[in-house]
């Protein structure tokens, strides 16, 4: 079976022209999540956040989660990350228990975490140098310089996190992300600080990313934005409410890929992913419904 698809980049999106279809049933698994449950200690007493996951993500696919806020989607990447332990089940990252963090797995965070006293460029440069020990000093410098200029921040390489807004923070997390370029993606509402023009151009990006990787990164990323949840993902995993939140559904995204972004919203099963999404996030529609 071959194995290729091209890229094509027009205003309108990523043009992936496929020449297979996936079958993910078959694709190896990328990260087993069995039976978790993390609870936490607080002045209150034990705050369980989520209760009981079980999700099986195969490599190459991009999965969104998506659920209100505070039902334990950040609790959940960072247990899949290696930062929080579970307080029973585990978590399986290509093959291996999840004990700790690690280079196969990069996580883009909701809060930038940026090293507030170095310059953009070396927030970049010091993690890309951590994480890719192979490479030379060039090479290095190449990929911090391409993905710094992918975000259009190269002119802003010498400021401090402290000199940006929260947009350009974030487009800093998502270049040392994509400059590590590691075999799991894990990004925690990675565009939310964005404005519109420039999300758009980030899942562009993402996808590019995904497609010169051969489709075998595999891609979790948290969203609170429907219409991304759909565009990027094959699946969108919506969480109840916490505490103790379990997933309450999985949806899958069978739209063929290349998804135009203006086209995709006129497709039928768009609209209908898109309603089931919004009937799952919220019960209510009307103040007549009260
Ligand atoms: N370290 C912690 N100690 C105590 N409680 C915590 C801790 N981390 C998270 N929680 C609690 O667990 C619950 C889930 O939090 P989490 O940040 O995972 O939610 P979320 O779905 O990512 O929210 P949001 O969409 O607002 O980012 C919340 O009630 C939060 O207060």
């Amino acid at each position: 079976m071959s194995n290729t698809s091209t890229i094509s980049l027009s205003d309108e999106g990523v043009s992936v022209v496929d020449e297979h279809l996936l079958d993910q049933d078959t694709k190896p698994v990328s990260i087993q999540i069995n039976n978790v449950t993390v609870s936490f200690k607080t002045p209150k007493g034990i705050y369980t956040a989520v209760k009981e996951i079980d999700l099986t993500v195969r490599k190459g696919e991009i999965v969104a989660l998506i659920g209100h806020s505070g039902c334990g989607k950040s609790t959940l990447m960072s247990t899949i990350s290696g930062m929080v332990k579970p307080t029973s089940g585990e978590v399986y990252a290509n093959g291996k228990k999840v004990t700790s963090p690690g280079p196969d797995r990069g996580i883009v965070f909701q809060n930038y975490s940026l090293l507030p006293w170095l310059t953009v460029y070396r927030n970049i440069y010091v993690a890309v140098d951590a994480a890719l020990k192979d490479k030379t000093a060039a090479e290095k410098t190449a990929l911090v310089e391409t993905n710094l200029k992918m975000v259009n921040l190269w002119e802003h390489k010498d400021k401090l996190p402290g000199q940006l807004s929260g947009g350009m923070k974030q487009r800093v997390a998502i270049a040392r992300a994509f400059s590590i370029n590691p075999k799991i993606l894990l990004l925690d509402e990675p565009f939310g600080a964005l404005d519109a023009l420039t999300k758009s151009s980030m899942h562009i990006e993402l996808l590019k990313l995904w497609v010169m990787d051969d489709r075998q990164k595999t891609i979790i990323m948290v969203t609170h934005d429907i219409e991304e949840a759909i565009f990027l993902s094959d699946r969108v995993v919506v969480m109840n409410n916490g505490p103790a939140a379990t997933i309450k559904e999985i949806v899958d995204i069978p739209l063929s890929r290349p998804r135009n972004k203006k086209d995709i919203v006129h497709d039928p099963a768009y609209i209908q992913i898109h309603d089931k999404l919004l009937n799952l996030l919220i019960d209510k529609f009307s103040i007549a419904d009260l």
